[in-house]
C-alpha cells in the first residue's frame, strides 16, 4: 500500500475557532477520493494543509512517504483552486499561456521553454479537449472550458496527485459530465491519485472510489458504495459519527 497523502492527528484553528479536529486522513496511490461536508466544515482549510499552504497547530502531514516540511517535488501534485474558473472577459492571457504557467513550478520563472516543454503543453491541452482553442483569451471562454483549461495547467508537470478544490461549481450540467469523463481518464489510463472537494454528492459517488465525509472531524470514510448506504445516518440523524475506516 502505497501511500501518497496522511495526515495523523491533525488539528487547525482560526482565530478561536476550531476548524480541524484530530483529523486522521490517508489517500492511498490510485484512489479517487471526494471529499464531502456541509459548508464551512473545514474542506478547504484540510486542502491548504495538505497543499502546505496553512500550518496546523499540531499533528503530522506527510505526502509520498515525506514529511511535509522536507517535502520538495511539489511538480508531483496539481492543484485546481476553488476560484480557477472566475474569470472576467478581460483577462489577458490565452490557453496556451494559461497552461504554460504550470511548468514554472518544477522550471522556475524565468525559464525559456524548451521545445519538449511545449510538446507537453500542447499535450495537456488535447488532453482536456481544448486544443482548437489554444491561442484563445481564457476570458472569452465558457465556466467549462476555462476549468479545464486549469485542469490542462495542473497537468502539464505531469503530476501523480491531483488535487481539485470544487471544480463544478457554476459549470452547466453537459461540462459537468465531460469533466468527470476527464478524471475518469485520468484516473484509470494514466493511474493518477485524485483528491476532490465537492459538493454534487450524486454526481460524484458514481465516479469516485471513496468518500471522505468531514465536519470538523472526519466521520465516515470510506468506499463510495458504503457512503451510498450510510448517507442517511450522516446526514438524517446530523453528525452521529459513523465508524472510521482508516
Ligand atoms: N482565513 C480565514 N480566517 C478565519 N476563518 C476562516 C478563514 N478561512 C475559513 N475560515 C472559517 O473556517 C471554517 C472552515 O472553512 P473552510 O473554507 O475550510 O470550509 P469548507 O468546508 O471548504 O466550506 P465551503 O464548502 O463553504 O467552501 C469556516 O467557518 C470558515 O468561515
Amino acid at each position: 500500500m502505497e501511500m501518497v497523502i496522511e495526515c495523523k492527528n491533525v488539528n487547525f484553528h482560526y482565530e478561536g475557532n476550531v476548524v480541524l479536529e484530530n483529523i486522521n486522513f490517508v489517500v492511498e496511490k490510485g484512489d479517487f477520493v471526494g471529499l464531502v461536508g456541509p459548508n464551512g466544515s473545514g474542506k478547504s482549510t484540510l486542502l491548504k494543509i495538505i497543499l502546505g499552504l496553512l500550518k496546523p497547530d499540531s499533528g503530522q502531514v506527510k505526502l509520498f512517504n515525506q514529511p511535509i516540511s522536507s517535502f520538495k517535488e511539489r511538480y508531483k501534485i496539481g492543484y485546481v483552486s476553488q476560484k480557477a474558473n472566475s474569470f472576467n472577459s478581460g483577462f489577458p492571457a490565452t490557453v496556451y499561456e494559461v497552461v504554460s504557467m504550470g511548468l514554472y513550478g518544477k522550471l522556475g520563472l524565468f525559464t525559456k521553454l524548451s521545445r519538449a516543454d511545449k510538446e507537453k503543453i500542447f499535450d495537456a491541452i488535447e488532453q482536456v479537449g481544448l486544443s482548437e482553442f489554444t491561442q484563445r483569451n481564457i476570458g472569452q471562454l465558457s465556466g467549462g472550458q476555462q476549468q479545464r483549461s486549469f485542469i490542462a495547467r495542473a497537468l502539464v508537470s505531469d503530476p501523480s496527485l491531483l488535487i481539485l478544490d470544487e471544480p463544478t461549481v457554476g459549470v452547466d450540467t453537459e461540462s459537468v459530465e465531460r469533466f468527470y469523463e476527464l478524471l475518469g481518464k485520468l484516473h484509470q489510463e494514466q493511474n493518477m491519485t485524485l483528491l476532490m472537494v465537492t459538493h454534487d454528492i450524486g454526481m460524484m459517488t458514481d465516479h469516485v472510489t471513496k468518500v471522505a465525509y468531514l465536519n470538523k472531524k472526519i466521520h465516515f470514510h470510506g468506499s463510495s458504495r458504503d457512503f451510498g448506504a450510510s448517507q442517511k445516518n450522516i446526514y438524517g440523524s446530523h453528525m452521529h459519527p459513523v465508524e472510521q475506516k482508516d
